[in-house]
C-alpha cells in the first residue's frame, strides 16, 4: 500500500474547498484576528522605541503614562484576538472533519465488493481516523498559522526596514535561507511521513484482524507468532518516526541558530550605531524586540510546512479512497418488476471474470422458475458462489444478463432489486446490536409483527424469546455470544424480514455440526416454501431440500434435473455427491 507522495498534494488540499465554503466567514475571520493580534503584537516595540527616545532619554515623562497604558492596551487586545481566533474555529474544523467522514463512510458503502476485495480495512480505517484528525488539525491550525505567520514576516521585515534598514537587512540575510533550508527538507520529509502514515495503515490491519481472529489465533496457539509479527511491523513504523525526527531535528537545528545570530548580529551593528551616534538606544531595542517577536513566524514556517506536507498526504490518502469509482449505481432509465411477477429468475449466457483473473463463468444458462428451489452444486472453486453475487448486483455480469421477471436487473433501482431480491452468505454476519435491528437490517421499516414473523419463519422466535430481553438482547460484536446455529437462524431471518420475491443463499448448513445442522434445516425448509430460491449446496442435506438440482463446472451448467434424476443419470454428479457425502461424515 506504499507509495510516493504525487506531486498532486496541494491540489488535494485545494479539492476540499467545497467543505469549507460553508465555514469560510469563521476560518477567514480566524486568520483576521490573529493577524490583528499579531500586528498589535509587532506595534509594541515602536511604543517602546517611543518611551526610551522619548521620556526616559529626554526625562520629560509627562506622555509616560499614555505610552505605557497603549503597551497595556495593546497587549490585552492582542491576548483577546488570540482568544477570539480559537472560539471562531473550533467548530467549523470539526465540522468539516465530520462531514468528510460522514462522506467517505456512504462512499465506502457505495463502493462495489470488488473495492473492498481489494482494500485492507485497517487501510480504511487510518483513513477515516488519523488522516481526517490531520486535515482539522490544519484547518484550525497551520493553515491559518502558515498564511498569518508568513504576513506577519511581511509586516515586520518592513517595521524593522523603518526602523532602521540595516537592522531589517540583517533579519532578511537570517530568514530567507531559513525558508530556502525549510522548503529543501520539506521534500524529505513528505517522502518519511507518507511512509509512516500507510504503515500506520498495515498496523491497524494487523491489530484489526488479530482482533476478529482471536479464537483462530488462540485455538492454534498462534498469538506469539502474531506478535513478533506485529513487533516487526511496529518497529518498521518507529523507524520511519525515528528518520522523521532526524530530518526535523536538523531542520530545527537551522530554525534555532540563524535567528540567534541575527540578534548577535543586529547587537553589534546597534550598540556601533549607538557609539557613533548613528542609532538611537530606543531604536535598537525596538528592533530586537521586533526580531525576537518575528521568531515564532519563522521558526514555525518549517513546521508549518511539515504540517502541511502532511495533510497533503492525508488529503491524498483521503481522495484515494473518495475517487474510487462507484462501479454499480442506479440505471439512467430505471424500469420496474411488474406488479404481478412471481419471482422467475434467469441466468442467460451470463459470463463473469475477476479483474485480476481468467472467466469464471463463461455462458451460464439457468432458470429458476416462480416459487422453485434451485440448488446449485459443483467442485470447489467452480464459481458457485460468484453466480449467487450477480443476483443483488454485489457483482455485475461481464458478459449475459440476468433477470427477475423479465427485468435486466442492471435496469432495476438498487433499491428496488435489493429489496426483490434478498441474500444471505455462508458466514452469518451480526452486527453488536439487537436481535430485532439485526433482522431489520433486511428491512428498515418492518414492525415488530414483521420482525416476529420472520423469526417464526426462521425457527428462531423459541431461543430469541429464551434471550434476556428479548428482541432488544444485544447480541456482541458479530453475535458471538450466539451459538453458529443461532446466527444462522437470525441471518435467515433478516433474509425473509422483508418478503422478498427471490432468495439466494450460500449454503447456511456448510459451517454446522450434524446437531445444529438438523435445526438450520428445518429453518431453511420452511424459509424456502413459496419463494423462488437459489441455493448453493455443499451439503447432501442442503440438496435434499431443493426441488431441482443444477451443476456447474467448467463456468458452465452442465446438468439441470431432480436429485433422483440427476443421481440416475449424470456420472459426474454422482461422482460429486460422494465427495460431498465424505466431507459431510468427517464434519
Ligand atoms: N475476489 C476475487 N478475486 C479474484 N478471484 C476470485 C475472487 N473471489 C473468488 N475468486 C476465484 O473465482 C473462482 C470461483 O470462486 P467461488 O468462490 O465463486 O467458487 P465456489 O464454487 O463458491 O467455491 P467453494 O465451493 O469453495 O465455496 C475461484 O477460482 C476463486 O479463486
Amino acid at each position: 500500500m506504499e507509495s510516493e507522495p504525487k506531486r498532486g498534494g496541494l491540489a488535494s488540499i485545494a479539492r476540499l474547498g467545497p467543505y469549507l465554503r460553508p465555514v469560510r466567514g469563521r476560518v477567514i475571520g480566524s486568520a483576521v484576528a490573529v493577524l490583528c493580534s499579531m500586528i498589535c503584537g509587532l506595534t509594541i516595540p515602536l511604543v517602546i522605541q517611543r518611551i526610551l527616545d522619548g521620556p526616559v532619554a529626554t526625562g520629560d515623562t509627562g506622555g509616560l503614562v499614555w505610552l505605557v497604558a497603549a503597551v497595556a492596551a495593546l497587549g490585552a487586545t492582542e491576548a483577546a484576538l488570540f482568544f477570539t481566533r480559537r472560539r471562531l474555529i473550533a467548530g467549523p474544523s470539526t465540522r468539516v472533519e465530520a462531514n468528510l467522514r460522514a462522506d467517505l463512510y456512504a462512499h465506502l458503502h457505495r463502493l462495489p465488493i470488488a473495492f473492498h476485495d481489494q482494500w485492507q480495512s485497517g487501510q480504511l480505517l487510518s483513513r477515516a481516523v488519523s488522516d481526517l484528525s490531520t486535515i482539522r488539525r490544519f484547518i484550525a491550525f497551520a493553515g491559518i498559522f502558515l498564511v498569518v505567520n508568513t504576513l506577519t514576516m511581511v509586516i515586520g521585515l518592513g517595521v524593522l526596514f523603518f526602523l532602521d534598514p540595516v537592522l531589517g537587512a540583517i533579519t532578511l540575510a537570517c530568514a530567507l535561507p531559513l525558508i530556502v533550508i525549510c522548503t529543501r527538507f520539506e521534500s524529505k520529509y513528505s517522502v518519511l511521513s507518507r511512509r509512516a502514515q500507510d504503515q500506520e495503515g498495515d498496523l491497524a490491519t494487523t491489530v484489526e484482524e488479530s482482533a476478529l481472529g482471536i479464537r483462530v489465533l488462540k485455538a492454534f496457539g498462534r498469538g506469539p507468532e502474531l506478535a513478533r509479527r506485529f513487533a516487526a511491523q511496529a518497529r518498521e513504523l518507529r523507524g520511519t518516526e525515528l528518520a522523521k525526527v532526524r530530518v526535523l531535528a536538523l531542520l530545527w537545528g537551522a530554525i534555532i541558530m540563524l535567528p540567534e545570530l541575527g540578534i548577535a548580529a543586529q547587537l553589534l551593528v546597534g550598540s556601533l550605531g549607538i557609539a557613533n551616534g548613528t542609532m538611537t538606544v530606543g531604536t535598537l531595542v525596538a528592533g530586537i524586540t521586533v526580531a525576537v517577536f518575528l521568531r515564532w513566524p519563522v521558526d514555525s514556517i518549517g513546521w508549518l510546512l511539515a504540517e502541511t506536507n502532511q495533510t497533503a498526504t492525508a488529503a491524498e490518502r483521503y481522495w484515494e479512497v473518495r475517487d474510487a469509482e462507484v462501479t454499480i449505481t442506479d440505471p439512467d432509465s430505471p424500469k420496474h418488476l411488474p406488479a404481478d411477477g412471481a419471482g422467475l429468475l434467469r441466468f442467460e449466457d451470463v459470463r463473469f471474470a475477476y479483474p485480476s483473473g481468467a472467466e469464471v463463468l463463461a455462458g451460464v444458462d439457468l432458470e429458476v422458475r416462480p416459487g422453485e428451489t434451485v440448488a446449485l452444486v459443483g467442485p470447489t472453486g467452480s464459481g458457485k458462489t460468484t453466480l449467487t453475487a450477480l443476483v443483488a448486483r454485489l457483482a455485475d455480469v461481464t458478459g449475459g444478463r440476468v433477470t427477475v421477471d423479465g427485468v435486466d436487473v442492471r435496469d432495476l433501482p438498487l433499491a428496488e432489486l435489493r429489496t426483490a431480491v434478498a441474500t444471505a452468505f455462508e458466514e452469518a454476519v451480526l452486527f453488536s446490536a439487537s436481535v430485532a435491528e439485526n433482522v431489520r437490517l433486511g428491512a428498515p421499516e418492518a414492525s415488530d409483527d414483521d420482525v416476529r414473523t420472520a423469526l417464526r419463519i426462521a425457527q428462531a422466535e423459541k431461543f430469541v424469546d429464551g434471550l434476556p430481553w428479548g428482541l432488544d438482547t444485544r447480541i456482541g460484536e458479530q453475535g458471538l455470544s450466539l451459538s453458529g446455529g443461532q446466527r444462522q437462524r437470525l441471518a435467515l431471518a433478516r433474509a425473509v424480514v422483508g418478503r422478498p420475491k427471490v432468495l439466494v443463499l450460500d449454503d447456511p448448513l456448510s459451517a454446522l455440526d450434524v446437531q445444529t445442522e438438523a435445526e438450520v434445516e428445518h429453518a431453511l425448509r420452511s424459509v424456502l416454501s413459496g419463494v423462488t430460491a437459489l441455493v448453493v449446496a455443499h451439503r447432501p442435506s442442503t440438496v435434499q431440500l431443493a426441488d431441482r438440482v443444477a451443476l456447474l463446472e467448467g463456468g458452465r451448467i452442465t446438468a439441470v434435473g431432480t436429485h433422483t434424476e440427476l443421481l440416475a443419470a449424470n456420472p459426474a454428479y454422482r461422482a460429486l455427491l460422494s465427495t460431498l457425502d465424505n466431507e459431510r461424515t468427517s464434519v
